[in-house]
This record gives structure tokens, C-alpha cells and sequence, in this order.
């Protein structure tokens, strides 16, 4: 069970004893803000990260979410991408294509019964469709099955043992919006303002009850061990754009160097902004981040920084990360 605390100007900090519970939480979590959205305005528009945060959202790809969660109300964007192509190892869109949005599974073919109740794609190259045909039949029974040809999987001989099918997430392709990873850093991210922008004038994102900038139903951030978040950068003058709702760098400490992000104004105007922080590598971040009584150091920390207008606020932990939180330290 997790623990909880809110924190004056904070937000709420929920402490997990294991990564597993961390993972449950913040599925259900990010369910609960889907439905009530789709509810009040017909459509979700959250912003992801990259980086740990990704795999621990892997829970919503499977039961109950994948039946419950209204996935075509969904309209996808990034908090922050790597300036790097679509298909490169770095690019965030990548990362949470391959993790979350279609990812990949194998079960060996003795196990293939377990398939029958999920909600998925079974995809197999064309030379080894004859070979599927024996399973066929049943599946064909499952109407959630849909049979795809992709040039994915090469291997007879591991088809032999085993079953290569991709969960996807049914988000409507034209709802996900990723930068153009063909312009300059600056390009992209001006390019990228201006579709938020037409998002924004068809409040497929809302805007702002406090400026003009828009209201993202949920930002999901991650943190890393130096406080950045999104890829606001601790000392670097990105921290200062005001005017922007995207803005670009080429000088990221952590590579690759060139970036777009949100800035901060965009990002404390969302309706929720949930921060993800994991292992003990980040303890001392997340205690600048979060505890009360910290001195400049922490109050210069860009995860500090976050502080949503009239939005909501809530800090995912694992135990690890929260060790060195003055209300949780043993
Ligand atoms: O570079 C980045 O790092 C942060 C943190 O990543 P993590 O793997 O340490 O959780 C991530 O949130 C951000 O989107 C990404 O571009």
C-alpha cells in the first residue's frame, strides 16, 4: 500500500514499497484521469517523457485498462523529445512506441490459449502466414484478434517455439503527435508549438484558466538524478523561457544534446502533472524536489520548479527514491 502525505506547495507524495505497486498505482491513477476527462470534455490529452517512466507505465497495456480505459478519446503528445530520428535509440517517441504504445511480446506456441482473452495484434511475416494458418481457425473465434503482415520477424526457427505478437494500444494514429524529426531542433520545436496551438484552438487541449497557455489533462514527467525534468536542465537558461510553450536546446548535459521541451509555464498550467522518480540514485533530488525546508540548492532544482497554477500536483516514489524524505527516512 502506498503511502501518502501532502505536502504544503508540493502536491501529493505517494511512496511505494516495490516497483510492482508503484506500476498498479500509477496505471490506475492515469485511468482514473482518462475517464474523468473523456467525461467532461470527451477526450484525454496527456504529454509523456521519456526515460524509466515509460516501462512503469506497462501495466495499462494490460487487463482491466485495456477494456475499460477509452483509448480513442486519447490524443498523445511528448513533454520533451530528443532531436534524433523517429527510429533512432535515443528518440523518446521510439521508446514509448516500442514500450507502451505497441509492445512487443513472445509466448511460446504451447501458451497460445492465454492469447485468446487479450486485446491484441498478432503480427508475422508474410513467409510464415502458412504456417499460421494452423492456429487460424481458433483464433479467427476471437474477435479482438486481428491478423497484421509486418516484416518483423525473420527467425523460423525461433517462430517455431514461439508465438511474436504486439500489444497495441488502440490510440487512433493520427491522435499521437510526435515532433518532425526531419527539421533543426528550433524548427521542430516551433512546429510542434504550432499543431499544440491548432489542438488548442479546437480545445482538443484546453487552455489555460490563468493565461493563454494550454491545459494538458496530464504531464507525465520523470526526474533525473540532477533534478531535470522534461528537458529543463538545472542552471540552464531554458529555465527562463516564458513566452514559448515549446522551446528547443543544443546544449543538453545529458546527450543527445539537442532537445525539445516544454517549458515551464506550459507545464504548471496542466490540470495534473505527475512525477515519477525511482531508485536511489534520485533520493537527494527528490528530497531537494520536495521536502520543506531545503536551502537554494533545492529552490534552483528545475523538479522544485514545478508548481502547478491550479492544476494537481502528485509525486509517484518508490522507496528508494523517497529514502532520504524527511516525513518517510527511518
Ligand atoms: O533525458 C531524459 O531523462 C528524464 C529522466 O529519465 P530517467 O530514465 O532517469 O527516468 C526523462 O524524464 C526525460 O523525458 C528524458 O528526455
Amino acid at each position: 500500500m502506498a503511502l501518502l502525505e501532502s505536502k504544503k506547495d508540493r502536491g501529493e507524495v505517494r511512496i511505494h514499497e516495490s516497483l510492482d505497486e508503484l506500476s498498479t498505482d500509477l496505471a490506475d491513477y492515469i485511468a482514473e484521469l482518462s475517464e474523468a476527462s473523456v467525461k467532461e470534455r470527451g477526450v484525454f490529452a496527456i504529454a509523456l517523457s521519456g526515460g524509466s517512466l515509460i516501462s512503469l507505465m506497462r501495466n495499462l497495456c494490460g487487463a482491466p485498462y485495456n477494456k475499460t480505459v477509452d483509448w480513442s478519446k486519447w490524443y498523445i503528445f511528448w513533454a520533451d523529445e530528443r532531436v534524433v530520428a523517429k527510429n533512432h535509440v535515443d528518440s523518446n517517441y521510439k521508446f514509448a512506441k516500442d514500450h507502451l504504445l505497441s509492445k512487443k511480446q513472445e509466448e511460446a506456441e504451447h501458451s497460445l490459449p492465454t492469447l485468446y482473452n487479450k486485446s491484441c495484434f498478432i503480427c508475422i511475416t508474410n513467409k510464415h502466414l502458412d504456417r499460421i494458418n494452423d492456429f487460424q481457425r481458433p483464433i479467427l473465434k476471437v474477435q479482438r484478434m486481428i491478423f497484421m503482415v509486418e516484416n518483423g520477424v525473420s527467425d523460423s526457427q525461433r517462430f517455431n517455439k514461439k508465438l511474436v505478437y504486439m500489444i497495441r494500444l488502440p490510440i487512433v494514429p493520427s491522435h499521437v503527435h510526435s515532433i518532425n524529426d526531419s527539421l533543426t531542433a528550433e524548427e521542430a520545436a516551433n512546429e510542434y508549438e504550432f499543431v499544440i496551438r491548432q489542438l488548442v484552438r479546437t480545445r482538443v487541449v484546453n487552455v489555460s484558466d490563468v493565461s493563454d497557455c494550454p491545459k494538458f489533462d496530464l504531464i507525465l514527467l520523470g526526474m533525473g538524478p540532477d533534478g531535470h525534468v522534461a528537458s529543463l536542465f538545472p542552471n540552464h537558461a531554458v529555465l527562463e523561457e516564458k513566452n514559448e510553450w515549446v522551446t528547443f536546446i543544443t546544449t543538453s548535459p545529458k546527450p543527445p544534446p539537442e532537445r525539445i521541451t516544454f517549458t515551464l509555464p506550459v507545464i504548471n498550467c496542466a490540470a495534473n502533472v505527475v512525477v515519477v522518480v525511482t531508485g536511489v540514485g534520485k533520493a537527494e533530488a527528490a528530497r531537494l524536489a520536495i521536502d520543506d525546508d531545503v536551502g537554494p540548492e533545492g529552490h534552483v532544482l528545475p523538479a522544485r520548479m514545478i508548481q502547478p497554477a491550479v492544476g494537481k500536483l502528485v509525486w509517484f516514489l518508490d522507496n528508494q527514491a523517497g529514502s532520504k524524505l524527511k516525513r518517510f527516512s527511518k
